[in-house]
């Protein structure tokens, strides 16, 4: 596991992150949200330590990480590092031979994950030569060689087609599977809520929400959704409840006193026919919404 305790960075007068804490568990997949400066790259490159820490600690497998340890990571920094101007499978090999692998196993793992990423005719071609697309999965394909300890990856997804975004998805599925923890940032929450079993949310440098994805959505004051063979006016009169939504037989309620949906429910069965009483789980995209405002 992945642990990022009070981790604090200040440029000048300002904090760009300021005391972050989460966890990166074995096996899960993390999604790094929040607006644009909020601090998700600052964070993730002091993980890295390509920026020093103010103040706080990285741990990782529960010891204070290492230099070496970070060596065993497979990071996609913002700044994409590859030279525009060479062919990428000597580029791909060089960088698995870097981490330490021989240049047989490198030059077969670099022609798989080519051709798992649509690429496997374009090895001589030089990094310019392809989309930006295209070569941003080439970039992907740099910071998962060889098989990483961890993954830290910001921003993976941005510029990917739908085709590229299911090969990426499926590939860091592959990974947590096989235990290794996954941080990303994404601005992208439909995706974030499609792969990742926990969240993470950054406002102005600082945490605002942190958990598994249910546990998140389970946190707010409940919501329940309530809708009836007649008119659902009465609602409104019911005590220990705000309505947030009212329209002919179906209601939208807020509980404000413990067990008063309970109260609605009998009521409700009192007075006639129920089709439907739902507990309503906001969506990531709100949960998000309501965390950074
Ligand atoms: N090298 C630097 N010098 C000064 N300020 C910096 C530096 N790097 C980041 N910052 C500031 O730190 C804050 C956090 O920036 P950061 O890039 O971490 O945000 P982010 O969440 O990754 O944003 P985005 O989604 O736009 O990539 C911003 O206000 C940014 O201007």
């Amino acid at each position: 596991m992945l642990e990022i305790r009070e981790l604090t960075r200040r440029f000048g007068d300002a904090t760009a992150v300021d005391r972050v804490s989460f966890e990166v568990p074995a096996g899960q997949m993390t999604g790094f949200v929040g607006a644009n400066g909020a601090g998700k790259t600052t964070t993730m490159r002091m993980v890295m330590g390509v920026l020093g820490i103010n103040e706080g600690e990285v741990r990782w497998r529960g010891a204070p990480i290492t230099r070496l340890d970070r060596r065993t990571f497979g990071y996609m920094p913002e700044e994409r590092g590859l030279y525009p101007k060479q062919p990428i499978i000597d580029q791909l090999v060089y960088v698995a031979q870097l981490k330490g692998m021989g240049r047989v196993e490198a030059r077969s793992q670099v022609q798989e994950l080519l051709e798992r990423f649509g690429l496997g005719d374009r090895g001589k071609d030089h990094l310019e030569k392809l989309s930006l697309g295209n070569q941003q999965r080439v970039q992907i394909i740099a910071s998962v060689l060889p098989k990483p300890a961890a993954l830290i990856l910001d921003e993976p997804f941005s510029g990917l087609d739908p085709l590229a975004v299911d090969s990426m998805a499926d590939l860091l599925r592959e990974y947590t599977r096989d235990d290794i923890p996954v941080l990303f940032s994404s601005h992208q929450l439909d995706l974030v809520e499609r792969l990742c079993d926990r969240l993470v949310v950054l406002a102005h440098g600082r945490r605002v929400a942190a958990g598994t994805v249910s546990e998140l959505r389970d946190a707010g004051v409940p919501r329940f959704r309530l809708v009836l063979g007649g008119d659902a006016g009465w609602v409104r009169d019911h005590s220990g409840l705000e309505v947030l939504d009212l329209d002919g037989t179906t209601a939208l309620v807020e509980v404000r006193r413990t067990g008063a949906e309970q109260q609605l429910i009998a009521e409700a069965t009192s007075r006639g026919d129920v089709h439907e009483f739902v507990r309503v789980r906001p969506a990531l995209s709100e949960i998000y919404r309501e965390a950074t405002a």
